[in-house]
């Protein structure tokens, strides 16, 4: 009998999305052992700066590539919009299981929609593309940042006293919080985070046999999309955090590729629509487009 630890951050989201990969696995084959390894990445301990300002790549994903060198555990589970595209030297990301909505929701007392939200008002947000892309579809509402775990945002939402914040839908399903959304937000206009929804397996090279055992739970038509996004993000990522969108999904036998990058303020916009057979030949034809209109340009000047 084989044993697999899985290494995961201890929120209780992280925590929610560790013990879903145990139960497919166990599921897909019994009598696997599994242990769940639980430590803080830098971007829990570091709770009141601006996630931007703090300036490195792969906050919340570190500390468990650590664990994966040091052999400490098998599998890091992370929220795939956290890690990086280039990954340290002797791991991969090696799967995801089925992805959930990748849509932000909107998440307020006062407003039904993030459509009724009036000019002046005040948004919470850490995501600088959840800021230009509200920036972009209701000028003149303001934004305040916003960090930490779901409770956390839930509670300041109250305690500030703002018109809404915005969250991962995904997130506040999987915490079963779904009744403080007031809106799933149209994906086809606040273009989501590149992987958001989904949940990315991190294993080190040259282990077949732990290969093996992610293979049994992994979707392929997730897989397909996420790939397709982090190839975008990857072409144009200018810093270590960017407005950018990027959302693969298949519907009528087609794929279709939906890309976005902007300024803060949402001032200024790139955007392509791409539809094909094969997602990744479209992650391909909406760098080039994209390179042709100037995003890099763009995206340095955020
Ligand atoms: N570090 C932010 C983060 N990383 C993953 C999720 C949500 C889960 C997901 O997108 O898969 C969140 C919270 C949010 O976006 O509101």
């Amino acid at each position: 009998m084989m044993k697999v630890r899985l290494g995961s951050r201890k929120s209780p989201l992280a925590l929610w999305q560790t013990r879903w990969v145990a139960g497919l696995l166990e599921e897909a084959h019994p009598g696997l052992e599994i242990e769940v390894v639980t430590m803080d990445t830098i971007g829990d301990k570091i709770r009141d700066v601006p996630l931007p300002k703090i300036g490195a790549k792969g906050l919340f994903t570190q500390e468990l590539e650590q664990a994966l060198v040091a052999d400490e555990v098998d599998m890091a589970i992370h929220s795939l919009k956290d890690l990086p595209t280039s990954l340290p030297e002797g791991l991969k990301f090696q799967g995801a299981p089925r992805r959930a909505s990748p849509a932000d929701a909107f998440i307020s007392t006062k407003w039904k929609s993030i459509e009724e939200v009036p000019e002046g008002a005040v948004i919470g947000t850490g995501s600088m593309r959840r800021q230009a892309q509200i920036a972009y579809a209701k000028p003149g509402v303001r934004f305040e940042d916003l960090r930490g775990n779901i409770d956390t945002r839930l509670r300041k939402l109250h305690e500030n006293g703002w018109d809404g914040i915005i969250m991962a839908a995904a997130a506040l399903h999987r915490l079963e919080a779904q009744e403080h959304v007031a809106e799933e937000m149209d994906v086809a206009r606040f273009v989501p985070a590149v992987s958001q929804g989904a949940v990315g397996i991190e294993v080190r090279e040259g282990r077949p046999e732990v290969d093996a055992l992610i293979e049994a739970i992994v979707c392929p038509e997730t897989m397909e999309a996420v790939l397709a996004e982090r190839h975008f993000l990857r072409a144009l990522e200018g810093g270590c955090s960017v407005p950018l969108g990027a959302h693969a999904h298949k519907a009528g036998g087609a794929w279709h590729y939906h890309a976005w990058v902007g300024l803060p303020d949402g001032s200024e916009v790139i955007e392509g629509h791409y539809s094909g057979p094969n997602a990744a030949e479209l992650a391909h034809e909406a760098v080039a487009d994209f390179e042709g209109r100037g995003a890099h340009e763009l995206l340095e000047r955020v």
